[in-house]
Order: structure tokens, then sequence, then C-alpha cells
């Protein structure tokens, strides 16, 4: 079978250690740039400032915090200021919000800009997409994507292991959601021909298996603020290696149904709204694998779960039993998405609500 595929590997330059900062007035120079638009958020400023107030020695720099929300009017109001202020570069400084935010502007403006990470939370500082919101907080339904890549992503160690260790844990589980939401799609054999679907299969493997290793140490090294080799791996996954997998893979290897049914919890049951969206897909991950049939995974996986607090089942987010026309609700947005499609396997409302069931069963009969 041939497939083709779109790839886009990911930022120009990456460095992610001690002093990597030092980079970025190169990477400035490369570029001609004279004039930045620094964007950042609150905290994530005050943590950051001191990694790169040097910048104003060399270049003339704006800073301008956003209002929080990676939406369509706040990208329009940084474009302006970034055409009327004649800036020839933008540089982004926050969590997945804000470098969602970044790379829009970015391409509004077709400037060419880089991210600074404050957060190990997502792979949005290397995503070339951004998810959409409104500016009041509610989710768009909408995702930009873009061919350009950022100039680069740099960030350190120090910075990004001040942070809360909820947005860390959360990002384990988007990461580790890389290699299962791909694997049942990725070991088909007509894929094997795709050097670069190989390539994602061989990214969210990494994933998967630098969590598994080190996952738990570097979540209590960063409790401790000790900058250990396993966090640093750990982190880097999540912006980084997390990244190449839909990079390499495209439609193959991202979003199946993990983040389906995490759209569809999301948008049917009010009461989830106050988990992450890396716990979420957390029990997103178990319902595919229960979809898939994969109960062996699961009891693999609980140790982790119970570890750090995820969530496995709808009862476990106090969500269970659903009312019948809820339970319809979701099964029904689930099977419009079209990447849950691409499993091997039939895929209908009615399997799709079995899952949800057994699942709900399994895991409350296992206790
Ligand atoms: N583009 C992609 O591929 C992609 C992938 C996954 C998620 N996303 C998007 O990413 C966003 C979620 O990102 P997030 O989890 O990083 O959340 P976020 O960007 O909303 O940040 C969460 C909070 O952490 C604060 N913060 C940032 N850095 C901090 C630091 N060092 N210390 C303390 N607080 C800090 C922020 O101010 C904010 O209040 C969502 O909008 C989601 O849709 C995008
Ligand atoms: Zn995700």
């Amino acid at each position: 079978m041939d497939t083709v595929v779109n790839v886009k590997v990911g930022p120009q330059f990456y460095k992610y250690g001690q002093g990597a900062m030092e980079m970025i007035p190169d990477i400035l120079n490369e570029y001609g740039a004279k004039r930045v638009l620094l964007v950042h958020g609150t905290i994530s400023w005050e943590k950051a400032r001191p990694y790169l107030e040097f910048l104003d020695k060399d270049f003339a720099i704006q800073y301008e915090k956003y209002n929080g929300e990676c939406s369509y009017n706040e990208a329009n109001r940084l474009a302006k200021l970034v055409e009327d202020g004649n800036f020839d570069f933008i540089v982004g400084v926050g969590g997945g919000k804000l470098c969602d935010l970044v790379y829009y502007v970015g391409s509004l403006t077709k400037k060419p800009f880089g991210v600074v990470p404050t957060l190990a939370s997502n792979c949005a500082p290397w995503a070339p997409l951004s998810v959409m919101y409104k500016d009041n907080g509610l989710a768009e339904g909408k995702t930009e994507h873009y061919k350009r890549q950022a100039a680069f992503l740099i960030t350190e160690p120090t910075l990004v292991i001040d942070a809360p260790i909820k947005f860390f844990i959360a990002g384990i589980a988007d990461t580790i959601a890389k290699w299962y939401e791909s694997d049942m799609i990725l070991e088909q054999p007509q894929f094997e021909a795709n050097n670069f679907l190989m390539l994602a299969r061989h990214s969210a493997r990494i994933c998967k298996d630098v969590i598994a290793e080190d996952g738990l140490k570097a979540i209590e090294d960063m409790r401790n603020g000790t900058v250990s080799a396993e966090f640093i791996k750990v982190s880097e996954v999540i912006f980084g290696v997390a990244g190449l997998v839909g990079g390499f893979g495209d439609k193959y290897a991202r979003n199946t149904a993990a983040h389906a049914i995490h759209d569809a919890i999301s948008a049917y049951l009010p009461g989830v709204h106050n988990y992450l969206h890396g716990e979420k897909v957390a029990y997103g991950i178990f319902y595919q694998l229960a979809l898939e049939g994969k109960w062996q995974v699961i009891d693999e996986l609980i140790p982790m779960y119970e570890a750090l607090s995820l969530p496995k089942s709808l009862t476990e987010m106090g969500e269970y039993p659903l009312a019948e026309e809820e339970l319809n609700n979701i099964v029904e947005l689930v099977n419009k998405k079209q990447k849950v499609h691409l499993l091997p396997m039939t895929i209908n409302e009615e399997v799709l609500k079995k899952a949800i069931i057994d699942l709900e069963k399994y895991i409350n009969t296992e206790v």
C-alpha cells in the first residue's frame, strides 16, 4: 500500500540544557532581528525573566503579557502589535497556551518566531499547530495547522522544574498516549515500508519507554527540585520527542480513541472540566485499550496510574453511571472522529459504547 505522509519535523533549532538560552542571540542575529516582541504569561514570566533579561543588551525588546488564552482575538491583537511596532521577530515564553498563541501570531504576521517553554506539560512547544479557544476559555473546536516551523525551541531544566507538578504528570499521560494511540495502526505490516511512519513509531516507543523507566523517579526529583538525568529525559520526551510522533506520522500517529473520548467527555460531561487535558487523556488511554481488548496492558499500567493519581475510569472522575442519553451523545461524537476509524478494527457506536461499559466494570471489580 502506498502511504504518503506530510512530514513536519519540528523547530529548526532545539536545545534544552543549562545555559541553552545563550543561543538565542545567535539565532536572532541569523534572522537579522533587531526589534523583538516577547510575549509571556504572568507566572511564567516571573520565573523566566532572570534567564532572558540579558537579551535587552543587544536587542530592542518589547514585553507583552498575553490574556491567558490562545484565541483569535488575542492572536489578532498581537499580530497588529507586531505590524504597528515593526517587530521582526516574536519570542513566546510560557506554557502550552502561550506557545500555541505564538505559533499562530507567527503565521498571521509571517514573521519568524521562537518559543521558550516554562512547563513540560505537552508537545505544544514543538508541534506546528494551535488549539484555539474563545476569550472566555471555552474550546473553539478548531485547530490551526502550519507548514512553517518555529525558528527555535530553547529552554533550561532549572526553569522547567520550577513549576507545579500536576502539569508535569498530565504531560506524562498525554505523552504515553502517543504510543497507545498509534500502536495498533503502525504495527500493521503495510506501514513498514514507510520510513517516516517507522520513525513516528520509534519516537512513540521512546515516549512510552522513557516514561515507564524514568517517570516516577523524574516526578520525585521534580518534587525535590533536583535536576536529574531522569527529569531531563522525561521532560524532554514531553515537549520534544512527543512532537516527533505526529511530525513524522501525520494522521496515522495522532489522536485516535484516547483523544476522541477526551473530546467527547469534555463536551458532554461538565463535571470533568476540573481535570487537566492530560488527566482526561489518561482515562482515554484506558478506554482505547479496552476498545482494543488489551486488558493485560491496562493491568501493567495500573500501578503507575495509582502512583500518579491518574483517573482510570469515569467512576473515579465521579461521572459514572451515565444517563443513556449521555452515553449515546459521547459515542456518537467519538464515532464522528475520522482518525478513530483508522484503527484496524470494526468501529461503530455499539462497540464504542461497549468499551465504556466494559472498562468501568473491569476497573470497578479490579480493586
Ligand atoms: N499544539 C499542540 O500540539 C498542543 C498539544 C497539547 C495541548 N495543547 C494546548 O496546550 C494548552 C495546555 O497547556 P499547559 O498545560 O501548558 O497549560 P497553560 O499554558 O494553560 O498553563 C497552565 C498554567 O501554568 C502557568 N505556568 C506556566 N509556566 C509556569 C511555571 N514555570 N511555573 C508556574 N506556573 C506556570 C500558566 O500561567 C497557566 O496558568 C491547551 O490550550 C491545549 O489545548 C496544544
Ligand atoms: Zn493531548
